[in-house]
């Protein structure tokens, strides 16, 4: 028999674009919710209970009740692309390329916290260093981003592309998160292995999706004498044999004349940069990818893969 696998919030962004990526896959039953009964309690419910794999694709406080409205059956195995269980101990990080036995975990959970666009992001350059001994656990980190304006969902997709909504946004590029309270930051602190909370400056740019995430360093406060070189050469370990998540050769990436934060929309891959002159005090780690690919929809997919393998 075929999994049965449903999407709770399939008509919202997230949801929609799981759909699109489950489209044509003969291997998978997919449970469907009629769009104007998506808010349907005992519908929502009955499916999720009828299901092998469930994945919520709602905010926060949605993704909670759903979890509590299967907490009685063992069958179902939830993937929950909320913020709401990022840091839970009982629930298995997906971030496959975290650690070389996190596709393991995810594989044998129950419970699977899908990760948020921006730590994915944030997450794939500090970690590595940390395990690498490079990073000090102490190190003030900053975390600078923007985000294609789907990462804020069918209200901002409406305000930006809507210029009658009453709260049309004009702006080509914003600032927001402000009071530097952002709800990832919890998330890039545990799983970037931090005992510091980074300093999280996130933005929206005019372009539905792409994400760059900029975490720049000062040499000198690194351990072991560390280099563009080593730094580099750390990450390349780190992600070696992967195929999603790729680290740029040095040579290419000092040749760039600038990073496009469109470049890998509509893909589900992730690209690591290292940038920097040698023997200068700075270096800027980048990474590209597109907040509803590998940020979103395509780790949720992924994730699916290996549970229904696991
Ligand atoms: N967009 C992105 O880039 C990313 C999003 N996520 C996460 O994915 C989740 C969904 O976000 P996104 O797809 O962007 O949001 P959207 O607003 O686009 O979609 C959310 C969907 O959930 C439905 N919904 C809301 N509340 C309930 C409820 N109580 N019961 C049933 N359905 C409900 C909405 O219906 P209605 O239309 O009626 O409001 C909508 O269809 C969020 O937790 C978000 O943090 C994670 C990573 C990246
Ligand atoms: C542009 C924008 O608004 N982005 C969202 C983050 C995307 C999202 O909702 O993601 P998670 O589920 O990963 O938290 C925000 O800053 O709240």
């Amino acid at each position: 028999m075929k999994p049965k696998i449903f999407i709770d919030g399939e008509h919202g962004t997230t949801g929609l674009q799981i759909r699109t990526r489950m489209a044509g896959r003969s291997d998978v039953e997919l449970l469907s919710i009629p769009e104007a009964e998506r808010r349907n309690a005992q519908l929502r419910e009955d499916l999720l209970n009828s299901a092998d794999v469930a994945i919520l694709c709602l905010p926060d406080d949605a993704a909670k009740e759903a979890v509590a409205m299967v907490s009685g059956n063992n069958q179902v195995r939830i993937i929950d692309t909320s913020t709401a269980h990022r840091v839970n101990p009982d629930w298995a990080y997906g971030f496959a390329e975290m650690d070389r036995e996190q596709p393991k975990k995810i594989a044998g959970a129950r419970y699977v916290a899908n990760p948020g666009c921006y730590p994915t992001g944030a997450i794939g350059l500090l970690r590595p260093l940390r395990l690498a001994g490079i990073l000090p656990e102490d190190y003030p980190v900053t975390v600078n981003a923007v985000s294609g304006y789907t990462g804020g969902g069918k209200q901002l997709i409406a305000q930006m592309e809507n210029a009658d909504h009453p709260e049309h946004v004009a702006s080509p590029h914003f600032l927001y998160g402000l009071p530097l309270k952002h709800k990832h930051v919890p998330e890039m602190q545990v799983h970037g292995l931090l005992s510091r909370a980074p300093l999280f400056a996130p933005s929206v740019g005019k372009f539905a999706q792409g994400m760059i995430v900029q975490v720049p360093l000062y040499l000198a406060d690194l351990n072991g004498h560390a280099s563009l070189g080593s730094i580099h050469e750390a990450l390349a370990d780190h992600y070696a044999g992967q195929d999603i998540v790729e680290v740029v050769d040095l040579k290419e990436s000092a040749a760039l004349p600038r990073v496009d934060a469109v470049e890998l929309a509509d893909t589900d891959r992730m690209k690591l940069y290292v940038f920097g002159t040698a023997g200068a005090p700075h270096v800027n780690l980048v990474t590209l990818l597109d907040n509803l690919g590998k940020g979103a929809s395509g780790a949720a997919v992924q994730n699916m893969d290996l549970m229904l393998k696991g």
